[in-house]
């Protein structure tokens, strides 16, 4: 096992007590979880939290609870260094479907999300600087129905970054890409959480195996068992579904997944999801 030292500073992300009921159902139940700012000796990279959990259990209720879409039943949301209740805007949510507005150009499309928080003529100069990282420099006059699906995604993915504070949430960002277009899409996120130290991107995935691969942190939403054995109703993260894996040797580096820890620890998660619900 390969030892990456680390050190923790302050939060840029706390769930507070978080529950949410809809009709008087209890879907998710006292959420308390925290991401650290991250250091590593030489490295400006900031981190990757896997989220994952069986079908219907929360996650996308969670999601659009830390992108400020909806309140909380109970408990707060606190993001970036400030450390201030989460609004819609300040946390980048890359859903599935890649929102894009159809009737402007990707170029456009990326100029509308960066004046949201940099006046004309700096919000031009980080669109370009996007356009060429996201390698979408020789696609910026077309409309999103002109672009592949990875194109899109990638738009989408700057699209977020240009308009949030440092946080992004995407949801499946694997699902249904060829295996040429997942390694794309990883390469995407390692180069996001590269371009910044505060830079923090949480993937919902049920893909355990790419998604632990580059994460420094997973999360395990799953239903626990009172002292007679009664599922208590309303998904949390417990204290020991909250995996550190910087810690545990496993954070994202090259090859990570072909060492044997790795295969251990993704069999135990499977098997941690299998229990949860
Ligand atoms: N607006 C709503 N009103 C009522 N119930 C809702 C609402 N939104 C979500 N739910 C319920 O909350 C539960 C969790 O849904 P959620 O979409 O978060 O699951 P998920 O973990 O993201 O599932 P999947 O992996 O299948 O996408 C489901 O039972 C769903 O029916």
């Amino acid at each position: 096992m390969t030892t990456h030292t680390h050190a923790y500073k302050d939060p840029v992300l706390t769930l507070n007590g978080v529950s949410m009921s809809f009709n008087n159902e209890l879907v998710l139940r006292d959420i308390n979880a925290q991401i650290l700012d991250i250091t590593r000796p030489k490295m400006h990279q900031g981190q990757v939290v896997g989220f994952y959990g069986r079908s219907g259990i929360g996650k996308s209720v969670l999601c659009r609870i830390m992108a400020g879409l909806i309140p909380p039943s109970a408990g707060t949301v606190e993001v970036g260094l400030a450390q201030q209740p989460a609004r819609p805007g300040m946390v980048g949510f890359v859903q599935q479907r890649y929102p894009l507005f159809d009737h402007r150009t990707l170029y456009d499309n990326l100029l509308v999300a960066a004046e949201r928080k940099h006046a004309p003529e700096v919000a031009r100069q980080h669109v370009e600087s996007y356009l060429e990282r996201f390698c979408l420099a020789p696609h910026h006059k077309k409309y999103p129905a002109h672009l592949s699906g990875g194109q899109r995604q990638r738009a989408a993915i700057a699209q977020q970054l240009l308009c949030s504070e440092h946080l992004i949430l995407l949801d499946e960002p694997f699902s249904g890409l060829d295996v040429a277009m997942i390694d794309e899409v990883k390469r995407i996120i390692v180069e996001v959480t590269t371009m910044d130290e505060l830079n923090t991107v949480i993937i919902v995935s049920h893909d355990i195996v790419t998604t632990t691969a580059l994460a420094d942190r997973l999360w395990l939403l799953g239903y626990e068992h009172d002292a007679a054995g009664a599922l208590v109703p309303g998904a949390t993260i417990s204290p020991q579904h909250q995996y550190n894996l910087a810690e545990m040797g496993l954070a994202w580096h090259e090859n990570v997944e072909a060492e044997p820890e790795f295969g251990q620890f993704v069999e135990h998660i499977k098997n941690e999801i299998r229990v949860s619900a």
